[in-house]
């Protein structure tokens, strides 16, 4: 079922994910729900604090067929290397923005799969930046809070106004 993606300055956004203590088929449903959205942002990442589910489940799809589903329980990453490099990212839950993020250039990923198995996996380019974006989300923080104080005025204004339009033609 396709889930609704709360948008920035919404605060749910800022609530700190939950370890999952069991995956069972109630995590399973919600991923493949997770990635239905995802597809249908379109987007190539989603955690769950974004569809309100404070919990510690992010998906990915990076390939251009859509047919590569990613999905990360209780994530941990380690940055492999102290090179940073900088990204321009965009954000569902900030509609319309992108901009450049610095950011670790190559990470180690320790999370469980869908059947709860352990899995570590080596990322840089794309996939680096993608995973790092998610594992924020869990933790309450938006790609915003990586701009300036001036930069985030601006979008909270830009999006309050394209909803001010919105209201309007409803
Ligand atoms: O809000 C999210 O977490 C999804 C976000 C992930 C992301 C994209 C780019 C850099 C860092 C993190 C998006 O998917 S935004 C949409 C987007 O970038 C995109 C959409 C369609 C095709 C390719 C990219
Ligand atoms: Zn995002």
């Amino acid at each position: 079922a396709l889930l609704p993606i709360l948008n920035f300055p919404d605060p749910r956004l800022r609530t700190k994910a939950k370890q999952v203590e069991v995956v069972d088929d109630q995590i399973r449903t919600l991923a493949a729900d997770m990635l239905e959205t995802m597809y249908a942002a379109p987007g190539i990442g989603l955690a769950a604090s974004q569809v309100d589910r404070h919990i510690q489940l992010i998906v990915m799809d990076l390939s251009e067929e859509k047919n590569q589903p990613m999905v990360f329980i209780n994530p941990r990453i380690t940055p492999l290397t102290e090179d940073t490099q900088p990204y321009e990212e965009g954000c569902l839950s900030v509609p319309q923005i992108f901009d450049k993020v610095e950011r670790p250039a190559r990470v180690k990923i320790e999370a469980l799969d869908l059947d709860g198995k352990t899995f570590t996996l080596e990322a840089d380019g794309l996939l680096a930046v993608c995973i790092q974006h998610e594992m924020d989300h869990l933790d309450g923080k938006l790609f915003v809070d990586y701009l300036s104080p001036l930069k985030r005025q601006r979008i909270r204004e830009k999006i309050a106004k394209a909803e001010r339009i919105r209201e309007k033609e409803r």
